[in-house]
């Protein structure tokens, strides 16, 4: 294992002379696995990275989520090409966001009308916006360790790279907006209804990502999606999901159509947040719901959200064509049998190297979570080792193959990845796991 990144290491030197910290967004960094330079990529195709060193890498970090199809697909290519060559922003309306919109309609039926936006942040903003105005309350409710991207009301005991960093509750937010969440954990209904009870009645909404994505991949046990909306809306609260990783990501379409799992049942929310897989690797957001609901944005009703790139036409030609790449029957049966693959792999040579593993897979993703527990909440999820995450998050980088720097993170597998990828892998994992 002598891979060199001097390259990578004297470009980090320099972005750190300009960037805040070297990168675009936290996640990159590698504070929490160990430090040092993250690997500066100069190129991707298929399930695979090149460096600016000219290393290659299997990459399982898809981009946080969004490269379901691989690297570089070309059909999306084609698209984002074709796009450009008319024109990437009108600040006018065009017949391409007719068609997304309506191919988003087709796979969740609960979004009468939807509006794009850019990120998954905004996103998610603007539905707790829609939902505050539509009920004329304040309060919002959120779950331990779910991630709902950065805007204020969020930011409050989230997972993913907050967590991550050890900041789950950001500085620069009044306590005034802070005092207007109230969290409670993930897959412990009474804990729900005992803040419904105490402030129910100036309860906005109830924001929740339905399959989690952001402390490891969880399943919420039998029966608390369900008692989720119920207790929800008994207490006159609109039911949000944050379904920016999980829309498009295990079948075509969102948890609530989600018919695999026996014990998983599909609920429709009031309002949906959407991103990253929709935008086929161009930035985007959307979020849709109810009619009367969504009415009560502007132009047609008083809550304001706008947006000068929305909607524009390489993002949204983008994400038709990728929606268009997942329609192919056997697809995510295809990603589904490769995440098993490996998954099955790397329990089978942590254990023989008697390392605790617990991996939690769903489809074609699955978090890895170096523990002897099961992991269904946030507490269960931090109380793991992360210094054995960071030592083999190295030793698999050093080996060829790309993760997200964090615990909490998810692997990801797409349509581009082979069974060879898998092997190679597997014989990467089994040397990292003989080292830790
Ligand atoms: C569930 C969830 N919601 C919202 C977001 C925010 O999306 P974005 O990073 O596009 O703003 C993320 C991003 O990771 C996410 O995982
Ligand atoms: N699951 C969390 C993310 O995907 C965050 C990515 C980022 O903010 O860079």
């Amino acid at each position: 294992m002598s891979m060199q990144r001097t390259r990578s290491e004297a470009l980090y030197e320099e972005a750190l002379k300009h960037i805040v910290g070297g990168v675009n967004s936290p996640s990159r960094s590698f504070k929490a696995v160990g430090g040092g330079a993250p690997v500066f990529m100069k190129r991707a195709e298929g399930a695979y990275f090149y460096d600016v060193d000219d290393n290659r890498y299997i990459d399982y970090l898809a981009a946080y989520g969004p490269i379901i199809t691989g690297h570089a697909h070309p059909h999306i290519t084609e698209a984002i090409v074709c796009a450009a060559q008319n024109g990437t922003l009108y600040g006018t309306p065009t017949e391409l966001e007719i068609q997304m919109a309506r191919m988003l309609k087709e796979a969740i039926p609960s979004l009468d009308k939807v509006r794009f936006v850019n990120s998954g942040t905004e996103a998610v903003m603007t539905t707790i916006r829609v939902a505050r105005a539509f009920t004329k309350r304040n309060k919002i409710i959120k779950f331990a360790g779910c991630y709902h991207g950065h805007s204020d009301l969020v930011l409050v005991a989230a997972g993913s790279g907050p967590s991550t960093l050890g900041i789950p509750d950001s500085a620069g937010i009044p306590t005034s907006i802070a005092q207007e969440v109230i969290t409670v954990p993930f897959n412990n209904l009474p804990a729900l209804k005992e803040a419904l009870e105490r402030w129910g009645d100036d309860t906005a909404a109830v924001m929740i990502e339905p399959i989690v994505g952001n402390f490891g991949m969880v399943m919420p046990e039998p029966g608390f999606l369900e008692g989720v909306c119920k207790l929800t809306r008994e207490a006159g609260a609109l039911v949000i999901y944050d379904e920016v990783i999980t829309a498009f990501r295990f079948h075509y379409g969102t948890t609530q159509t989600f018919n695999v799992f026996p014990d998983f049942k599909a609920i429709e929310p009031d309002l949906t947040a959407l991103g990253k897989i929709i935008g086929g690797g161009l930035p985007i957001g959307a979020y849709g719901g109810r009619k009367e609901i969504m009415e009560q944005v502007a132009p047609l009703g008083p809550a304001y959200q706008a947006g000068t790139m929305a909607g524009n036409p390489a993002s949204i030609s983008a994400g038709i064509a990728c929606l268009e790449v997942l329609q192919e029957a056997g697809i995510y049966d295809r990603m589904n049998d490769l995440a098993t693959l490996l998954a099955d792999g790397l329990r089978a040579s942590a254990s023989k190297h008697g390392i605790p593993l617990t991996i939690n897979q769903i489809r074609g993703s699955f978090s890895t979570h170096f523990c002897n527990h099961p992991v269904t909440n946030y507490d269960e999820a931090q109380d793991t080792n992360g210094d054995v995450f960071g030592r083999f998050f190295k030793l698999m980088l050093e080996q060829g193959i790309n993760l997200a720097p964090s615990k909490y993170e998810a692997w990801f597998l797409t349509t581009a990845h082979t069974k060879e990828d898998i092997e190679v892998t597997l014989a990467a994992a089994e040397i990292a796991f003989s080292k830790l």
